[in-house]
């Protein structure tokens, strides 16, 4: 793993003006981007998301995961305290790609849950890496983290890179009739803390 930072920017959102800025794992050519908005010292614990890349959620308004949803609303509570960071990791479809990830949507559409139908390409159920955060971290000046996540695997990742975690904030927004047994799935069988209360909420949204 060999994270080289390349350049920032401005980025104007809905939500305020973030920096971009974009860092290029060298061993692999994927280019990862933080985003962060307001100032801090490295001491002080700071809102943020880690977010994995999820074209279809993030870009294309799918209803299929809680992937944009997640994000948008990320990017709403760092603006409104003034302060925060998101890490974009260009992991698409937990680390097995775009194109196996529509494969993989295919078996869906025929019955498969999530996990079932990554294994049946012959992948696990969840490829992801997290060790290029430690670098990217380190040249945005981040030590301490308020984590915005339901996947207690990522709080995990953090703390094993020295990064300490100081809460973890759950991001419930997005269910909807063509996610629930998705966000079911997460719920049953990868781990993620979801409260019954989000599921009960029927209708919504
Ligand atoms: N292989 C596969 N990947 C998926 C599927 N649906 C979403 N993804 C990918 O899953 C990743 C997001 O992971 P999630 O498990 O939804 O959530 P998380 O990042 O672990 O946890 P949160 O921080 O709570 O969002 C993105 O890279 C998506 O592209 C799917 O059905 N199959
Ligand atoms: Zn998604």
């Amino acid at each position: 793993m060999s994270i080289k930072y390349i350049a920032s920017s401005k980025l104007p959102t809905p939500w305020g003006v973030f920096a971009m800025h974009g860092f290029e794992d060298t061993e692999t050519g994927k280019e990862h981007i933080a985003l962060t908005l307001g100032e801090w010292d490295s001491q002080s614990p700071i809102l943020g998301r880690i977010h994995s890349e999820c074209l279809t959620g993030d870009a294309l308004f799918s209803l299929r995961c809680d992937c944009g949803f997640q994000l948008q609303t990320a990017m709403k509570n760092i603006a409104d305290v003034g302060q925060g960071f998101i890490l974009y990791l260009r992991q698409e479809g937990r680390g097995i790609g775009l194109l196996n990830k529509i494969r993989a949507y295919e078996l869906q559409d025929q019955g498969a849950n999530t996990v079932e139908a990554n294994e049946k390409l012959g992948f696990a159920a969840d490829m992801r890496k997290y060790d290029m955060i430690l670098p990217m971290m380190e040249k945005i000046g981040i030590q301490k983290v308020k984590l915005m996540t339901n996947n207690p695997r990522k709080v995990k990742a953090m703390k094993d890179l020295g990064i300490e975690v100081v809460e973890r904030i759950p991001l419930q927004v997005g269910k909807n009739r063509y996610n629930e047994s998705y966000l079911r799935t997460k719920s049953t069988q990868l781990g993620h803390l979801m409260s019954e209360d989000y599921f009960a909420d029927e209708g919504k949204e």
